[in-house]
This record gives C-alpha cells, sequence and structure tokens, in this order.
C-alpha cells in the first residue's frame, strides 16, 4: 500500500508558519499584507479556490480583496481594475483566476501584471526566471508539488520524472522545478503517442490533464510516486457531486510507493503556497525601502 502524502497537514503546518510570520511583519511594518483576486463569471473549480484561499487569508491575518466580474466584463475594465491593483499600496499580490472566458485575452491581462505582484509566477519576467533559475515568483500549484515531495523525503535527483500536462499554469513550470531539483523530466501532453509506456518509465509520475481518473494502474510503474494534481467535479451514480483526481487512486493506491489524495493534496498547497508568495512580496517591498509606487 502506498504512503499518503497529506496535503492539508502539510498546507496547515505551514499556514500556522505564516500566520506567525505576518503578525510579526505586521508589528514591524504596520500594515498586513493584502491579496488581490480577480474572478471572471463562475467557473466551479475557481470558485472552490476562491473560497479556500480567503478563508486561508483571513486565518493568516492577510488582507484578501475580491473582484469578481460577470462572465461579460470586458478586456478594458479588466486591464483598469489590474491597473488599480498594481498601484494600491495595500495589495502584495494579485491572482488572475484562469480560465478566462473565451473572449478575453488572458496572456495580455497577465503582461500587464507588476511582476512584483504576480502572486501566482505567470507573468513573462517570472517565468523568464524560473527558466534561468533566479529567484522569483514561482506558479503556486508547482511551488506546492516540489514541497510535498519535500515533505515526504522524495528523493528527485536522477529520478526519471514525467509530468502529463504542459499548460503554463502548471505543467511546465512544475517540469522546469523537477529539472532545476536534477530530474530526467518527460513532458507529456495530448500529442505523445503510446503514453502508457512513457508513464510507465516514471519513477516520479504527475498527473495535470483535467481528466477524472484517467491514469489507470496499467500506465504506473509499481512503487512509483504518484502526484495528482487534477480537480475534477464529477455527478456519481446516486446524482452526488465529489471532487475527484486526474488519478484512478483506488487502484494505484496499491502499486505505488507514494500517492496524493482529491481533496487534500495538491489543493490544499496550492492555497498555501499563494500565501507564501503574497507574503514574499510584501516582504521585498519593504525590505527594497520604500514602494515603488508612491
Ligand atoms: N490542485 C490544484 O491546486 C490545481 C489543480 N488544477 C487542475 O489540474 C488539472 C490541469 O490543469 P491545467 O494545467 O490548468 O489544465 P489545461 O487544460 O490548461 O492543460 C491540460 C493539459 O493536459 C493535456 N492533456 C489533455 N488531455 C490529454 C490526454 N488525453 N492525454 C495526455 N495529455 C492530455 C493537455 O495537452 P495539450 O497541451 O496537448 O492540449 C494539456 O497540456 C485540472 O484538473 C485543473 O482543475 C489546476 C490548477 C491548480
Ligand atoms: N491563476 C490560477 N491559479 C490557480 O492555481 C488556479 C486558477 N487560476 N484557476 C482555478 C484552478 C483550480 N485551483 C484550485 C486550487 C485549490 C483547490 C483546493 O483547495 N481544493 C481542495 C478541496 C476543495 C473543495 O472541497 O471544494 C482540495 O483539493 O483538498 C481547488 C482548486 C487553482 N486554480
Amino acid at each position: 500500500m502506498a504512503k499518503i502524502i497529506d496535503g492539508k497537514a502539510l498546507a496547515k503546518k505551514m499556514q500556522k508558519a505564516i500566520a506567525d510570520e505576518v503578525a510579526q511583519l505586521q508589528a514591524k511594518y504596520g500594515r498586513p499584507p493584502g491579496l488581490a483576486v480577480l474572478m471572471v463569471g463562475d467557473n466551479p473549480a475557481s470558485a472552490a479556490y476562491v473560497k479556500n484561499k480567503e478563508t486561508a487569508c483571513h486565518k493568516a491575518g492577510i488582507t484578501s480583496f475580491g473582484k469578481h466580474l460577470p462572465a461579460s466584463a470586458t478586456q478594458a475594465e479588466l486591464e483598469q481594475i489590474i491597473d488599480e491593483l498594481n498601484k494600491d499600496d495595500r495589495v502584495d499580490g494579485i491572482l488572475i483566476q484562469l480560465p478566462l472566458p473565451d473572449h478575453l485575452d488572458s496572456v495580455a491581462l497577465l503582461n500587464r501584471l507588476d511582476p512584483d505582484k504576480d502572486a501566482d509566477g505567470l507573468h513573462p519576467n517570472n517565468l523568464g526566471r524560473l527558466v534561468r533559475g533566479e529567484e522569483g515568483l514561482r506558479s503556486c500549484t508547482p511551488a506546492g508539488v516540489m514541497e510535498l515531495l519535500a515533505e515526504a523525503n522524495i528523493e528527485i535527483a536522477g529520478k526519471n520524472a514525467v509530468v502529463i500536462g504542459r499548460s503554463i499554469l502548471v505543467g511546465k513550470p512544475l517540469a522546469l522545478m523537477l529539472l532545476e531539483e536534477n530530474a530526467t523530466v518527460t513532458i507529456a501532453h495530448s500529442r505523445t503517442k503510446a503514453l502508457a509506456e512513457v508513464t510507465r518509465k516514471a519513477d516520479i509520475l504527475i498527473a495535470a490533464i483535467g481528466r477524472p481518473e484517467f491514469v489507470t494502474a496499467d500506465m504506473v510503474k509499481p512503487d512509483a510516486v504518484v502526484i495528482d494534481v487534477g480537480i475534477n467535479r464529477v455527478t456519481d451514480d446516486l446524482g452526488k457531486s465529489r471532487l475527484v483526481g486526474d488519478v484512478d487512486y483506488d487502484s494505484i493506491v496499491a502499486i505505488a510507493s507514494h500517492i496524493t489524495p482529491v481533496p487534500g493534496g495538491v489543493g490544499p498547497m496550492t492555497v498555501t503556497m499563494l500565501l507564501h508568495n503574497t507574503v514574499w512580496s510584501y516582504r521585498r517591498k519593504f525590505a527594497e525601502g520604500g514602494s515603488r509606487n508612491q
């Protein structure tokens, strides 16, 4: 039976440490860190994320500024909100919930973020820093996966890591972070041929696909470490809605060495890394000696 990597427990531990740090920093700098989340429309996965994030911010002493716009919001409206948040001295981190409705140009909006407030590390400056192995704001979900691997004492150097998924949000940055830790990295995607043959070579297999229970036991090498990034809402036979990952947990838990559950795996760590990034931006602003927005 696989060891279960408990993301909820690690998130709780790290969020407690962040709360203690925020209390000290607020006493020193006179204001709390602030995080703004920009959400357009009503994507259910995003709604769950926003709710968890607001609760976590509250507990950690971080002020949260929610901007929820209807699906009909225009590019110009969003640009104006981003400009205001960039200028707002109470805001240290800004997150644009993805995906945005099709009529909006998400790349242009991400490019407009102040890179020092880019809480999800998606601005080209921050992605470029990641490619170069420089310090900077890093995407929350991949950073959370790296924390989970470290907490479970998984050796990464020299291992075959296979990431299924190549999004800018998860798959690509995660592949770069694994490479930085000296894994031999393969990125698989929808055009990959003989996917099961590729994934069966993985010592560390990470699924970030967005398809419920897509990864089955025949795709996994015995004793592999399996990390499930997927968050999919499905309706079961009794008509009840529940969350499942991209991994067929019940069959793979029997053969893997480690596995993350859904819920309670990567999701809570994404929220934790968002708080971490916000506090990092806040500290850096004060350490730089004054705000560049004045
Ligand atoms: N746990 C968390 O905190 C988070 C979870 N998520 C979840 O993670 C999942 C992935 O998210 P995200 O990266 O944003 O999704 P995207 O839809 O942006 O990317 C999905 C990737 O999976 C690949 N893919 C799709 N179908 C297949 C297939 N049949 N075989 C192989 N590869 C396939 C796609 O390939 P191609 O590029 O060729 O189309 C693409 O690269 C979703 O379930 C999402 O809800 C996302 C963010 C945070
Ligand atoms: N720019 C951007 N960055 C993201 O990271 C991002 C995004 N946009 N858009 C939406 C997806 C989805 N996502 C989730 C994160 C945590 C949970 C989470 O905390 N899940 C809990 C359970 C939630 C529940 O029970 O409803 C868990 O897995 O245990 C869910 C979903 C981040 N995303």
